[in-house]
């Protein structure tokens, strides 16, 4: 690519950088980046997760001068491997030449990216990179730059962070405070946390758009996917009904694909581009874990608003699919996996295994409503039953109720209010 035209762009991207910083909302995965270090910090996540803003945000809350390529840019899809010595040299002109640290987003665009940054790190630059797809950043980062990064994770707003974006007060005990926080955490949970939407009026059409951009440049067009479409379909179809188990046989047969591993394909390349995340069944036996999979959504603003998307039946998924991406984003701080418990025979399922090192630490379980004694019953003995066979006694049920401890069958459940559970230690 012509240098001229490189430096013109990121001259252009430069300026958008020094302008855009107004008012940005802390996350909690500013915590894991390791400023210092020589390894790689990688930040990847579904797209429009705010990769990028977290990126500028700690380096900047750090006093840290560094140069920024945006490689999503369409002025640089033709950008190639061997064009990188020249960006290198562009970014040196237009950040000076004693900049330590380098901010690349979206690398995967470039193939061969890990030549690049493995150069950079050598010369004792810090490099930050960020990238919405798994597969392509993965292979190339436990290929080519093992144990030389540090990937974090992001996902969309938590409820906490939706709180702090929007102002909404967690100290006040008055009945005013506590109806908005209630009314927040319901507009939550219908329309999700991702950054952009949240001062956008039409929040329906962002997502749509958000969703067709993902299945159809992301997916469809970087994988050469012929039918667009059947993909389109089956994500639309697993999202809503999302927490349940995929059936990939099924997946095949209605959607007419031409064998359950095309089914497994297009199933992984959603989860690459993080649209969903496969929860595994725990099993001790890794082959189980591996054939058998619930999918959830990134983000339940993903899911469609049926009729009535505040009624008992769909907030209740909703709460359980955010209960997840909650959990999810709390265990990678931990270093913990998250499974689901459904044992062969007649006992019950339990929503969440939170997991560390193989050994059972939390059992977490979902419910919309527990107050007639029939719920209360199913939802609690499944944790009791769990608990037995895990060996694990921090038993939690999450609902829409308030918070208060139960004793069954001398065990202690602790009982959650889903809204004060997902502020974590955030607390009203
Ligand atoms: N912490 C934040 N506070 C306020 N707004 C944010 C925050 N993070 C992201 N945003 C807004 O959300 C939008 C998307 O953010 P950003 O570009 O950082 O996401 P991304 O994950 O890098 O996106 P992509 O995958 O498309 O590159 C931007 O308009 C940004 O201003």
């Amino acid at each position: 690519m012509d240098e001229k035209k490189l430096l013109q762009v990121l001259a252009e991207q430069k300026e958008e950088i020094t302008t855009r910083r107004d008012s940005w909302v802390p996350r909690s995965e500013e915590a894991l980046f390791e400023m210092d270090s020589s390894l790689a910090q990688v930040v990847i996540g579904v797209r429009r997760s705010g990769k990028s803003t977290i990126c500028h945000k700690v380096l900047q809350d750090h006093g840290i001068n560094y140069a920024y390529a945006n490689l999503d840019d369409d002025r640089l899809m033709s950008l190639s491997v061997e064009d990188l010595n020249t960006l290198l040299l562009c970014l040196y002109q237009l950040y000076g030449t004693d900049i330590q640290y380098i901010l690349l987003d979206e690398i995967q665009n470039v193939d061969g990216w890990h030549l690049f940054v493995n150069r950079l790190l050598r010369q004792g630059l810090h490099v930050f990179v960020t990238g919405s797809n798994a597969k392509l950043l993965s292979s190339e980062l436990v290929t080519h730059l093992t144990g030389r990064y540090n990937e974090i994770r992001l996902y969309p707003l938590s409820f906490a962070e939706y709180c702090a974006f929007h102002q909404v007060n967690l100290q006040d005990v008055t009945t005013k405070a506590e109806a908005a926080r209630k009314s927040a955490f319901l507009e939550y949970l219908q329309y999700g946390g991702f950054p952009e939407l949240q001062n956008i009026n039409n929040k329906r059409a962002y997502i749509q758009s958000l969703f067709n951009s993902i299945i159809l440049k992301d997916i469809a067009g970087r994988f050469k996917i012929r039918h667009a479409e059947v993909l389109r379909t089956i994500a639309n179809h697993i999202i809503n009904n999302s927490c349940q188990e995929v059936n990939y046989k099924s997946l095949a047969e209605n959607f007419g694909l031409n064998s359950t591993t095309t089914a497994i394909k297009y199933v992984d390349y959603l989860k690459q581009a993080f649209l969903i995340g496969l929860l595994s069944k725990h099993s001790f036996k890794s082959k189980v874990r591996l054939r058998n999979s619930k999918a959830y959504v990134i983000d339940t603003g993903f899911i469609a608003n049926r009729e009535n998307a505040l009624s008992q039946e769909n907030l209740g998924w909703r709460l359980e699919n955010m209960v997840y991406i909650e959990l999810l984003r709390r265990a990678a701080k931990e270093f913990d996996d998250v499974y689901y418990y459904k044992p062969s025979s007649q006992s019950k399922e339990v929503d969440f295994v939170v997991c560390r090192q193989d050994k059972a630490k939390e059992l977490v379980q979902v419910a919309y409503e527990i107050d007639s004694t029939k719920a209360f019953n199913r939802e609690t003995s499944a944790l009791v039953q769990a608990s037995d066979v895990l060996k694990c006694n921090e038993l939690t049920l999450v609902c829409f109720d308030e918070s208060r401890d139960e004793i069954v069958k001398g065990k202690t459940i602790h009982i959650k209010n889903a809204l004060e559970w997902s502020l974590g230690s955030e607390k009203v």
